[in-house]
C-alpha cells in the first residue's frame, strides 16, 4: 500500500532537539481504568516538569477522541485503532524531544507492548495506574458509571470490557492508597533516576 512513499530523513535529529532542551525525550504511558487517576496523575507531571523548564505535553483520550479519534468508538477494534494512532502521534512528540504523558485506559497488553517495541529502548516507560473497580465507581467523577450503571454505556471497561493490567510495568501507582501529588513525585523521580531530567 505504501511502496510509493519514501521515508525523508531531517538534518534536525531527535538527539538536537534533546540537546537543545538540555533533557532525554520519551513517551511515559499511563494505563489503567476509567476514574483510577491517570490524568489527574499526568496534568500534575506535566504541570511540575513544565514548571522546571522541561518540554513536556499531555496526550489524553478524551480530548484525542474530540478531534483526531472521533471516528473511533470503543469496540475492542476501535480501541485498538485509537491506541495504534495514539503511539505513533506520541512517538513523533517522542522525536521532537518532547516527554510526552499518555493518559489512556489503553486496555490490551498487545498494544501497549506495540507501541514499546516501535520506540527505542528506554523510551518508554509504562505507569499501572492501578485502582480497584469498586473506588473508581466510588469517585465516579464524570458521572459515567452512573450511566453504565442505567445500561446507557455499552463495552465499558472493567465491567463488561477487558481491562488486561501490565504484568511488568516500571512502575505501579496505587491510587487508593497514595495522593495523586505521591504518584506524581514518584513518576519525577523515576525520570530522575533514568537521567530523563
Ligand atoms: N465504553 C467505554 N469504555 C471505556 N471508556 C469510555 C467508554 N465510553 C466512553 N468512555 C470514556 O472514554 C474515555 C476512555 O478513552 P480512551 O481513549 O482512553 O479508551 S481506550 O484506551 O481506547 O480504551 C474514558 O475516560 P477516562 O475516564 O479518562 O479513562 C471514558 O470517560
Ligand atoms: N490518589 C489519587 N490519584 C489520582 N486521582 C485521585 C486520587 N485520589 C482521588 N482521585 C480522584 O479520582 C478521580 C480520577 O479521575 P481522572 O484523573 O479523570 O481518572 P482517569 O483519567 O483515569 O479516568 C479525580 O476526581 C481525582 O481527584
Amino acid at each position: 500500500m505504501s511502496s510509493n512513499i519514501t521515508w525523508h530523513d531531517t538534518s534536525i535529529t531527535k538527539e538536537d532537539y534533546r540537546k537543545k532542551n538540555k533533557h532525554s525525550s520519551g513517551v511515559i504511558w499511563l494505563t489503567g481504568l476509567s476514574g483510577s487517576g491517570k490524568s489527574t496523575i499526568a496534568n500534575i507531571v506535566n504541570q511540575k516538569l513544565f514548571e522546571k523548564g522541561l518540554q513536556t505535553y499531555v496526550l489524553d483520550g478524551d480530548n484525542v477522541r474530540h478531534g483526531l479519534n472521533k471516528d473511533l468508538g470503543f469496540g475492542d477494534r476501535d480501541r485498538e485503532e485509537n491506541i495504534r494512532r495514539v503511539g505513533e502521534v506520541a512517538k513523533l512528540f517522542a522525536d521532537s524531544g518532547t516527554i510526552v504523558l499518555a493518559s489512556f485506559i489503553s486496555p490490551f497488553r498487545s498494544d501497549r507492548d506495540q507501541i514499546r517495541a516501535s520506540l527505542t529502548e528506554g523510551e518508554f516507560v509504562e505507569v499501572y495506574v492501578d485502582c480497584p473497580l469498586q473506588e473508581c465507581e466510588k469517585r465516579d467523577p464524570k458521572g459515567i458509571y452512573k450511566k453504565v450503571r442505567n445500561g446507557e454505556i455499552p463495552s465499558f471497561t472493567g465491567i463488561d470490557s477487558p481491562y488486561e493490567a501490565p504484568q511488568s510495568s516500571e512502575l505501579v501507582i496505587r491510587t487508593e492508597q497514595e495522593s495523586a501529588k505521591e504518584s506524581a513525585d514518584k513518576i519525577i523521580q523515576f525520570l530522575q533516576e533514568r537521567n530523563w531530567i
